[in-house]
């Protein structure tokens, strides 16, 4: 029986190489918006046309959504959805920095809560392509290279001792509460903001501590979207060992209301969230 989880987690890998290499000569901005009115890059568009050829026509998936498409593809009758946010990062292209391309798997048509995803993860465009997967709560690492993968480490999970922080917004848009937070960890970790979620979560994720984009006062919902960011970052996270929250919950638990609607999203150790969300009552 073929297996669509690792199909369409094969798909990613291979095509994460060629995205790599894309990047060249597509750095610029283009005159068009996505959903979340943010200007697009020419990259963007170009690795989201790329992902939606190959995944829409896995055996198996059934729905393709995209942070940079409105509207989702329908490609089958029954099977699996996939969510993706093509470039994480991507005005981080400008100055060669980190980006990420992020996956999640569901069971149920997209929009959907993230309990019902079988599987998430992302690609990480470092000084190396790495792929971090999580399914069955089990987190793998791999090294990319020419579409083959290399296992690193086949049981991540958020190391015991937090050591850095990443907090996205403008701080003086930060809620009180979260202020008040925010001081308390500046005396604990080491701050480590690079702009893109991914690069920032895989921080947390290899030295232990906390990542959060929160709720600002001018957008109580934050900026990362549930479907394409907040679901599959969160289920790696949960899957690590670690915590996810919008201030009060797990993101898993979270019943979406639109394809691209936007979460307040914190991750990290178990224990910062805890006290992110004692924080924020
Ligand atoms: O520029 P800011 O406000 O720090 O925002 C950075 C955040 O926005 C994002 O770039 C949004 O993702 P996209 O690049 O996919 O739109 C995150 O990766 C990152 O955490
Ligand atoms: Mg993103
Ligand atoms: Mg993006």
């Amino acid at each position: 029986m073929t297996d669509t989880v690792e199909d369409v987690v094969r798909v990613i890998a291979r095509s994460a190489t060629e995205i790599r290499r894309g990047l060249v000569g597509r750095r610029g901005k283009v005159d068009e918006e996505n959903p979340s009115g943010e200007t697009q890059a020419e990259a963007d568009i170009w690795a989201d046309e790329l992902l939606a050829d190959r995944l829409s026509t896995t055996d198996g998936v059934v729905q393709y959504a995209s942070e940079e498409r409105t509207d989702d593809l329908n490609c089958g009758d029954e099977g699996l959805a996939v969510a993706v946010d093509p470039l994480d990062g991507s005005s981080n292209l400008r100055s060669n920095n980190t980006m990420g391309t992020v996956f999640g798997i569901y069971d149920e048509p997209i929009p959907a809560p993230g309990t019902a995803l079988v599987a998430a993860g992302y690609v990480l465009y470092g000084p190396i392509t790495t792929m971090v997967y999580a399914r069955d709560g089990q987190v793998t690492t791999y090294e990319l290279s020419g579409g083959e993968r290399t296992v690193v480490d086949e049981d991540v999970i958020v190391p015991d001792d937090p050591v850095v922080y990443g907090f996205g917004g403008r701080v003086p848009n930060w809620t009180d509460d979260f202020h008040q937070y925010a001081n308390e960890i500046e005396d604990e970790l080491k701050l480590r903001y690079g702009g893109s979620m991914i690069g920032d979560v895989n921080q947390v994720l290899s030295y232990g501590g906390i990542f959060a984009y929160p709720a600002l006062e001018d957008s109580p919902n934050g900026k990362l979207r549930l479907q394409f960011e907040g679901n599959p970052i969160a289920y790696v996270m949960e899957s690590a060992g670690g915590r996810s929250s919008d201030g009060t919950q797990s993101i898993l638990e979270i019943e979406p209301t639109d394809l691209h609607g936007r979460v307040p999203l914190h991750v990290g150790n178990a224990d910062l969230i805890d006290r992110l969300e004692a924080a924020l009552e």
